[in-house]
Formats: structure tokens, C-alpha cells, sequence
């Protein structure tokens, strides 16, 4: 078998979808994208594709070797994402080929179902009470938010409180009926970063994601030495290389991988297996579209340590087209009682409705997250 074709389609909300077509008609999908430089990794599938074309789709290891080794400049979040998608349209091909499910090239599943998670409240995290309300109503008891808006370097007890004030309460209206992780979104800078973490210990957060930036990596294991609370983090990590430094210097007790975009289903099993060499489990991230999340899934299925699974329905991001708008075996999707059933379907187990991605794909938004700036009028972290 020859790739033969690849075609990108940029729709809304803010994803990309890749189709790799073959010489023998077996077509696999992929979702290359970062949020917000959709059409920059749109640029970077296509510079590799003469890595791809003629080739046999089957050698995905070596094709991943190819384009990751091949180009001399390595890893981030562009040239990591395009690899990520390339890599889950050929492990659906293969799938497809064999007439098996991902997972059943990976050695087959390790659980029956799968923990989900559901975001509430926003960009600036409001009514996340009457969210929470309203999901508990479809048995989700497993939630994540942001927790403050923007936070300047050194704020004031009163931006603390109002942050902490939220999560109080939240464990007064639900109790203990349900769990949360909080996500800081890198709002939150080192200085900080200790006080909302001590403020927050008392209401028992699931997680801290991303305490602070990618970038301060280095403050993991120091604040874990100061909170109960397990850290998070991983979205803003793209590859094995970044997450070893991680899991040397420890600190993180649950990593977050994006199967979009770190490097694709080769790169992200081969993470959650170093997590589970360190006691650290995973939740990938994907507030994405449906093939990302079925990337994660067959991720998921076959990691002993993957505890947790975001999903995009109902997220604040998904303006214009809903997490299944584009596929045909929605219920394939369902979830019940909070939890998700393996995709059982050759490849990734997503039939993508293809008539309406290219309909989407003729008004796709060029969507931007937005540029947040603090009083003072300098930039704040969104
Ligand atoms: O945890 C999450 O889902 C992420 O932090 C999410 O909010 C961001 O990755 C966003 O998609 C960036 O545009
Ligand atoms: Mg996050």
C-alpha cells in the first residue's frame, strides 16, 4: 500500500482535519492542529509531505522517525502537532487495513470503560455552578475550570479570595458528590502560585493543571513539596524529550498530554509509559474535535495509568460546531454515568462525515485565543 494523497480541511470551531488517502482506497484521519496557528500547522503537514507520498503507510514508526529526525530543526508545538496528526491518520489506516481497532495494535485493552471529564465555566470562570447542575443531571461528576482570571505576578488577597471564594463555593453546593480539577492556564505566576495552592488546599481540588508555565517547569517539584494538591501539566509539552526532564525532576503527579499535539499516538503511549515507569499517571488533554479524542481513547484503553480523559462537549471553545458535528457514529461517543466505552471500529473508530467537513472547510475561522491585558495596560497570561 502507497500514501498516495494528503488534504487539509481548517473548519470550525479552531480544528484541522487531515485525510491521507491510499493507493488501495483505505482512507485514514488525523487532527494536526495547535489552538489558534491552525493554518501554521497546516504549512508544516504539507512541508512533509514528500516525507509521505509513495510511501508504505504501514511503517508508521520509521515514517515518525522520517519526519521527526528528518528535518534537522525538532520538536514544539508546530512541527510536533503536524507529526501528531499525520501519525493518528496512518495508525487509522493500519487499523483499517487489519480490520482491527488502535488499541488492538497495542496490545489490546486494559480497562472496559474510561473516566471522563467535563469543562465548566468558561474563560473567566462564571455560573460554574449552574454548569456543574446541569452536567450532573447527565451523571458527569468529574469537572475542570479555570481558576482565576487574570492574575498579575503579585496580586492582591482579594484576587486570592475571589478565585478561592468560586471552589468554596462549589463544595458547598455539591459536597463530595463531585470532583473537580482547576486549571490555572498558566495565569498564575511562581509567586503566586504557592499561596493559591495553600488557599485552595482546604476544598481538596482532583488537580492543579499547569500551576505555572510550561516554561517553569522547574517549579513543579517545589511546589509539590508545599501542597497536598496533585499538579498537573502537559499540553504545553511535545515529546518524550520534555517529559523525561519532567519526570526526572518530579513534582507532577498526573501528566497531560495532547495526542494533537505531542507527537501523535506513537510519541503520547510511549509518555504515559515513562509516567507509569514513575508512579505518575495521565490525563490526556483534548479540548479538540473527535479525532483527537479517539487518539486519546485508544491512549487510554491501553494504559494501565491513564486515570482521566478530557472531552470538549459543551466546552466554552466550541463556537460554530459541537465535538460530533462531523461524525457520523455519534453514538459511538456516549457517555454513561461519566465514563466512555473503547471505540470498537477498525482505525480510530471514527467515521468522519466528510461531505461535512468540506462544507465546513469553505467558512473556516481563523480563530485567535484573545490578547488579555492587566490594568496596568502590560499583557496578561489568558
Ligand atoms: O485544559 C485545557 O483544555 C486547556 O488549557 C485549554 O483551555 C487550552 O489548551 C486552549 O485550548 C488553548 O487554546
Ligand atoms: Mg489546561
Amino acid at each position: 500500500m502507497k500514501i498516495i494523497k494528503l488534504t487539509t480541511y481548517r473548519v470550525p470551531p479552531r480544528w484541522m482535519l487531515l485525510k491521507i488517502e491510499t493507493d488501495e482506497g483505505i482512507v485514514g484521519w488525523g487532527e494536526p492542529v495547535i489552538e489558534g496557528r491552525a493554518r501554521t500547522v497546516e504549512a508544516a503537514v504539507h512541508e512533509m509531505t514528500p516525507l509521505l507520498i509513495g510511501q508504505d503507510p504501514g511503517r508508521i514508526n520509521d515514517l515518525w522517525q522520517a519526519m521527526y529526525r528528518g528535518g534537522f530543526y525538532r520538536g514544539g508545538a508546530i512541527l510536533m502537532s503536524a507529526i501528531a496528526g499525520i501519525d493518528q491518520a496512518l495508525w487509522d489506516i493500519k487499523g483499517k487495513a487489519l480490520g482491527v481497532p488502535v488499541y488492538d495494535l497495542l496490545g489490546g485493552r486494559v480497562r472496559d470503560k474510561m473516566k471522563m471529564y467535563s469543562w465548566v465555566g468558561g474563560d473567566r470562570p462564571s455560573d460554574v455552578i449552574a454548569g456543574i447542575g446541569k452536567l450532573r443531571a447527565l451523571g458527569i461528576d468529574t469537572f475542570k475550570m479555570n481558576g482565576t482570571e487574570e492574575l498579575r505576578m503579585l496580586d492582591s488577597a482579594r484576587a486570592v479570595d475571589q478565585a478561592v471564594g468560586r471552589i468554596a463555593e462549589i463544595r458547598e453546593a455539591f459536597g463530595n458528590d463531585i470532583e473537580f480539577g482547576i486549571d490555572f492556564h498558566g495565569r498564575v505566576a511562581a509567586p503566586m502560585a504557592k499561596v493559591l495552592l495553600r488557599a485552595l488546599e482546604p476544598y481538596r481540588p482532583l488537580f492543579v493543571e499547569e500551576p505555572v508555565l510550561a516554561e517553569q517547569a522547574e517549579y513543579y517539584p517545589r511546589l509539590a513539596e508545599s501542597t497536598s494538591i496533585p499538579l498537573a501539566a502537559g499540553e504545553r509539552m511535545y515529546s518524550r524529550f520534555e517529559f523525561k526532564r519532567v519526570l526526572e525532576q518530579g513534582g507532577l503527579a498526573i501528566l497531560q498530554p495532547d495526542l494533537s499535539h505531542a507527537g501523535g499516538i506513537t510519541e503520547c503511549v510511549r509518555i504515559a509509559a515513562m509516567a507509569e515507569a514513575y508512579d505518575v499517571a495521565v490525563a490526556p488533554h483534548c479540548p479538540l474535535g473527535p479525532v483527537a479524542l479517539a487518539a486519546c481513547l485508544h491512549l487510554d484503553f491501553v494504559s494501565h495509568n491513564a486515570v482521566l480523559q478530557e472531552q470538549s462537549m459543551g466546552i466554552h471553545y466550541n463556537q460554530g460546531a459541537e465535538l460530533l458535528d462531523y461524525v457520523k457514529n455519534k453514538d459511538d461517543f456516549r457517555m454513561d454515568g461519566g465514563y466512555i466505552a473503547a471505540l470498537t471500529k477498525p482505525g480510530l473508530g471514527v467515521e468522519v462525515d466528510e461531505e461535512r467537513v468540506i462544507e465546513a472547510s469553505k467558512n473556516a475561522p481563523d480563530w485567535h485565543n484573545p490578547l488579555w491585558r492587566h490594568e496596568d495596560g502590560s499583557v496578561a497570561e489568558w
